[in-house]
């Protein structure tokens, strides 16, 4: 299901008068794309994230998943909490895995507090550490793990839910241009399969050319919607436009 953000405002107390951190952002995130959201720091990337994740109300505006509505200015605490649960996977720009398991109880944990079926669990999780290449380290634990296979791992663990919406904070920020290519294209190629419409907050233009879509915020405004990461050239060939 296409995800849409509708109008959203988020304004801040700030001292004695307030901050508009986000101003009247409309985007919609079709199911199984990528979209990247750019700007500089300070532009309310992560404002826009945190209300699309359910953790930071929007003063006005809302969230949709396809035609049902899941947040607006007055949705409960619990009903975000049950948004994130039944509907959402995020990846933080840190992997934050629990140090006490194994890549494999990672995802199974993760599934179980989902009220996914045990039955189907394991078979998903390893399925989903074999697409992000880490089906060798299971039965790892993040300390035995590089930073590239603990990144891998929380990408898995967000999807092993399979949820209708991925969020990704900042994934390439602690890594060189190549692997965060990587790292892109693999959440590209993994939104794809599992059908999540995916928003990808970065400011590193240069590691997003696999994204299916870029739209830009400057001072809280969307800057330029959302549009395609590719055209089409002659001979029906996909080339990428250039990022940002
Ligand atoms: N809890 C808060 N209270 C008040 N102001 C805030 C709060 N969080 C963020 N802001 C302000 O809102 C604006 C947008 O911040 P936000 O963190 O969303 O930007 P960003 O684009 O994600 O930046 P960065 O790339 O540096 O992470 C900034 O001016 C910031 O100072």
């Amino acid at each position: 299901m296409d995800l849409h953000l509708d109008r959203i405002t988020l304004v801040y107390p700030d001292g004695t008068s307030t901050l508009t951190a986000v101003d009247d952002v409309s985007l919609t995130v079709p199911a199984g794309t990528t979209t990247a959201l750019l700007g500089p720091s300070g532009s309310g990337k992560s404002s826009l994230l945190a209300v699309a994740a359910g953790l930071t109300p929007p003063t006005s505006g809302r969230v949709r998943l396809g035609d049902e509505v899941a947040l607006t200015p007055t949705t409960s605490v619990a009903e975000a909490t049950r948004w994130r649960r039944d509907h959402l996977g995020v990846v933080f720009q840190a992997p934050r895995l629990l140090d006490s398991l194994t890549a494999l109880e990672q995802l199974e944990l993760h599934a179980h507090l989902r009220g996914r079926r045990p039955a189907t669990v394991r078979r998903r999780a390893l399925e989903l550490l074999d697409a992000v290449g880490v089906a060798d380290r299971a039965h790892h634990r993040p300390a035995q793990l590089s930073g590239g296979q603990r990144q891998r791992v929380a990408i898995a663990r967000a999807l092993v839910g399979d949820p209708a919406v991925l969020l990704v904070d900042e994934p390439t920020s602690a890594l060189d241009h190549d692997r965060g290519v990587r790292v892109v294209e693999l959440i590209t190629s993994l939104a794809r399969e599992t059908g999540a419409a995916t928003l990808l907050v970065s400011h590193d233009a240069s590691t997003l050319d696999p994204v299916d879509a870029t739209a830009r915020l400057a001072d809280g405004l969307l800057e330029s919607p959302a549009r395609p990461q590719r055209t089409e050239a002659p001979g029906g060939r996909c080339v990428s436009a250039p990022a940002g």
